[in-house]
């Protein structure tokens, strides 16, 4: 197993000063550059690595010889400067640009790359680099956030998170052995894929659910003050990466459009199934107002809204239930089963702490932690996550201790 002794970080925004601050502590040496020489500061300032001596040059075609400056001749570099590995962690449009740069600079480093779709970028670098492709090891660490830049990032955010590999035919296996254990060293879990099955599988799982959090959210531009003040988890839950950065994620989604619009096709064929059954309903009279037809003589029993098109929205929920059930849990484990045990807790400072406080000391680990809360309410419902096993003892406890844990 070979670890890397000191790795070129260029793009220090989230995931690239998420690399430096998860390798850091392991004594890994850390170079850091980016196209603003700021972001590459703060990045330093957070602890992600150290800018190399001389000033940051990328792209500049400058001349200095600083051991960033990707446009310079090929090695030697500047002694303490060479890097075992480069990570490019820059905008996926410039991704391939770099990789290319980078194996040229660096004649002995392995070079890989995090951009979020791999088809387009390994081909690039394949036409471009000549026999330097070996030592190129594409790479998608499936983990993120809704935000960008160095503030963003933290040290743990790959723990437990699958991070993809796409080496092709001619990739050096030293090559993979050194991402591997890199990417190993930062908590993920590594999977191989070809690029194109790598890009198929994000369609589904990354880039669909982006494209449907940010036209839900969408939706709510102009929508009348009291409706979106009446908003609960779910519409936080369905629209938290409609935050994401417009701009890289205009890249992520061309770099991947015939897989997407694939996705996005089936989605609109599921959308005009919900239409339709509602449109049915609707023509029908809806249930419970006047004009609606009487259950019974559609063949239902009275009272209930039923027929064709109700059932179809029950098999609809029914059907997102069982997709639902496939996701893994938070460490990429098997689907987890946790048991929920809801608490409300006072909308004062101190309250959320006070209650994980109390759970430590009863002694229950707290899986996940899901906070409802409402403006102008005194209370907001938490739901904590615990082991079943662990459920009627923690319900048990918060009760004697004064916490409110309904039935
Ligand atoms: N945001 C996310 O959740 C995830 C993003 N990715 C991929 O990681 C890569 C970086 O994304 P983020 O860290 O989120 O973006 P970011 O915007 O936080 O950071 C990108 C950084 O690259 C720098 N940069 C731009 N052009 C450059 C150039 N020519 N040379 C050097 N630096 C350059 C920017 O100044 C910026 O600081 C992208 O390829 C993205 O597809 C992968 C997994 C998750
Ligand atoms: O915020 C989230 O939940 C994400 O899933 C982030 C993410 C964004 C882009 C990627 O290429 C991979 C992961």
């Amino acid at each position: 197993m070979t670890v890397p002794g000191r790795v070129l970080v260029v793009g220090a925004g989230l995931v690239g000063t998420s690399v430096g601050l998860g390798l850091r502590p392991g004594g890994t040496d850390v170079l850091l550059a980016d196209a603003s020489p700021t972001v590459a500061a703060v990045a330093a300032d957070l602890g992600a690595g150290r800018l190399p001596a001389g000033g940051v040059h990328l792209g500049s075609g400058s001349g200095t010889d600083d051991g960033t400056d990707l446009d310079g001749p090929p090695g030697p570099v500047r002694e303490g400067d060479e890097p075992d590995l480069v990570v490019v962690a820059a905008p996926p449009d410039v991704t391939a640009g770099l990789v290319v740069r980078a194996l040229r600079r660096y004649p002995r480093a392995v070079v890989t790359d995090v951009a979020s779709t791999k088809e387009g970028v390994v081909r690039r670098v394949l036409a471009a680099a000549g026999e330097d492709a070996a030592r190129y090891v594409g790479g998608h660490p499936m983990a993120g956030r809704e935000r960008s830049g160095p503030m963003a990032a933290r040290g743990d955010l790959f723990v437990g998170r699958p991070w993809v590999l796409t080496p092709v035919p001619g990739t050096s296996p030293e090559a993979v052995d050194l991402v591997r254990t890199t990417a190993g060293r930062l908590g993920a879990v590594v999977v191989e894929l070809d690029p194109a099955s790598h890009d198929e599988a994000v369609a589904l799982v990354s880039h669909l659910p982006q494209v449907a959090a940010s036209l839900v959210a969408a939706r709510l531009v102009g929508a009348p003050g009291q409706a979106v003040g009446l908003a609960g988890q779910g519409l936080r839950d369905v629209t938290r990466i409609a935050a994401s950065d417009p701009v890289l994620w205009a890249q992520i989604l061309a770099g991947n459009a015939v897989p997407l619009a694939r996705q996005l096709r089936l989605l609109r064929e599921d959308l005009d199934r919900a239409l339709a059954a509602l449109e049915a309903v609707a023509a029908a009279g809806a249930p419970g107002l006047p004009g609606a037809s009487d259950p019974a003589a559609s063949g239902g029993p009275a009272g209930s809204p039923t027929g064709a098109p109700v059932g179809a929205l029950a098999r609809l929920v029914a059907e997102g239930n069982a997709g639902r059930a496939t996701v893994p849990g938070k460490h990429g484990d098997a689907p987890a089963v946790w048991a929920t045990v809801p608490v409300l807790v006072p909308d004062r400072p101190g309250a959320l702490a006070s209650l994980i406080g109390t759970i430590g000391e009863v002694g229950v680990n707290i899986e996940d932690l899901r906070i409802e809360h409402s403006p102008g309410r005194l209370t907001g419902v938490t739901e904590v996550a615990v082991l079943p096993a662990e459920r009627d003892r923690l319900v048990r406890e918060l009760r004697e201790r004064g916490w409110s844990v309904p039935d």
